[in-house]
């Protein structure tokens, strides 16, 4: 069974609260979402390989450290996932950013696609799945398939906030993909939005309501 890690950083947790404000509009939204996620991808990436190079300082030669390993990808699930792009991207610019475009359909809840543009070799990166929310898992479910039918094996899924029925829904579609989250929230309400939660994060973000 995979993991699930909430982050429990206390700059990540005040920022959350900030986000989580009805009365914090799209720009200082937008700014924190990229702050959790960047502080969110310090943590995910601890556990990458290292490797010692040769290097030359102003002083001497030196043994150094620089990351080796798997190359590193992000898909963010369109709206939403795009404000949590820059985050990681600041820490890891060479990362190859792919997007998949999904959004849940209000009345069945069920997520429709309309596109998905991944990098060519992404059966070889280590993917970052990114959304802010995990609702009914839904969305996110049908990503990470999308993902995998196109040759990825090595999902790890970032959301700020998640219900414990999403986290439920990807166990059991996908036992294989790690979850991490800011807040682990309380549960869904009758439009399956999240309890307490943000409201809705891609209108938040973008100002389209
Ligand atoms: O876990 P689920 O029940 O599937 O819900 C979560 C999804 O809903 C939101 O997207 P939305 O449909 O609002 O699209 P948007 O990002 O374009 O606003 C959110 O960003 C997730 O993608
Ligand atoms: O609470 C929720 C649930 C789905 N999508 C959102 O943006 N917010
Ligand atoms: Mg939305």
């Amino acid at each position: 069974m995979s993991k699930v890690v909430v982050m429990d950083h206390p700059l990540i947790q005040h920022k959350l609260t900030m986000l989580r404000d009805k009365n914090t509009g799209s720009k200082d939204f937008r700014d924190l979402t990229k702050e959790i996620t960047m502080l969110m991808a310090y943590e995910m990436t601890r556990n990458l390989n290292l490797m010692e190079i040769e290097i030359e300082t102003p002083i001497c030669k030196a043994k150094s450290k620089v990351i080796t390993g798997k190359k590193l990808g992000i898909v963010p699930i369109l709206r939403a996932g795009m404000g949590m792009v820059d985050g990681v991207l600041q820490l890891i610019p060479a990362a190859k950013v792919g997007h998949i475009g999904l959004y849940r359909d209000p009345e069945t809840l069920e997520p429709v696609e309309y596109y998905c543009k991944l990098p060519t070799d992404v059966e070889e990166r280590e993917l970052f799945l990114l959304d802010p929310m995990l609702a009914t898992g839904g969305s996110a479910n049908a990503a990470i398939q999308f993902i995998k039918d196109r040759g990825g094996v090595n999902i790890r899924l970032v959301a700020i906030i998640a219900a414990p029925e999403g986290v439920e829904a990807i166990h059991k579609l996908h036992p294989d993909v790690d979850i991490y989250v800011a807040g682990m929230d309380e549960k869904l309400n009758e439009k399956a939005y999240i309890v307490p939660g943000l409201g809705d994060a891609g209108d938040r973000l973008f100002g389209t309501k």
